[in-house]
């Protein structure tokens, strides 16, 4: 990564301002509800903790790990669970947390796993949207930022495991 060309695509403020609006909306859609906020790992947990912190309502939290497994680069398509949530969500409002949404196929995943258990509610919550790079219809309820098809790192994101902690958002080539 130290070799890497990155530029910045967007600030520490510009993601702080965004984050803060999000979670004005999401409490606003959800007053009277005690939500149940999923967040997708890895990637999700420094938006996830940063936009629980900006709503004004409370909320539980858990976690999922999807994998999706192609040859080289490319996604076969298939994806996995390794890490199921914890909590009973029948009958309950769930707000999916993802830092990117790129094909759908992760989280289109999610969704039909989680609508098999008759949650009150589901939506999801996408810190970044590459709505370009479908491969199965899908649209998030609430996006941060929309993306062009570049790899980004930085705020969750990384690069074979590295840049997750920037706290700014980089493209790099
Ligand atoms: O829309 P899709 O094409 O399915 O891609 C989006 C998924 O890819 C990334 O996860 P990754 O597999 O890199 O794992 P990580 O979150 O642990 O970094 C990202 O965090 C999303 O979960
Ligand atoms: N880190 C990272 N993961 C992704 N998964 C899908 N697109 C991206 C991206 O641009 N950056």
């Amino acid at each position: 990564m130290e070799n890497m060309n990155k530029k910045i695509l967007l600030s520490k403020d510009a993601i702080d301002k965004r984050v803060k609006e999000l979670g004005e909306q999401i409490s606003r859609d959800y007053t009277d509800s005690e939500l149940i906020i999923v967040g997708v790992l890895k990637g999700a947990f420094i938006f996830m903790a940063d936009l629980i912190r900006a709503l004004s309502i409370p909320c539980r939290v858990d976690f999922a790990r999807l994998a999706s497994y192609g040859s080289g680069a490319a996604s076969s398509g298939k994806v996995i669970m390794t890490k199921d949530i914890e909590t009973s969500i029948k009958g309950r409002d769930i707000l999916i947390v993802e830092d990117i949404v790129d094909t759908g196929l992760t989280l289109k995943f999610l969704v039909d796993w989680f609508l098999e258990r008759n949650p009150r509610s589901l939506k999801v919550c996408a810190f970044l949207d590459k709505q370009g790079r479908r491969k199965v219809p899908f649209e998030a309820d609430y996006v941060g930022f929309t993306v062009d098809d570049a790899f980004v790192i930085g705020y969750g994101l990384d690069f074979n495991e590295k840049g997750r902690f920037l706290p700014d958002v980089y493209l790099v080539e």
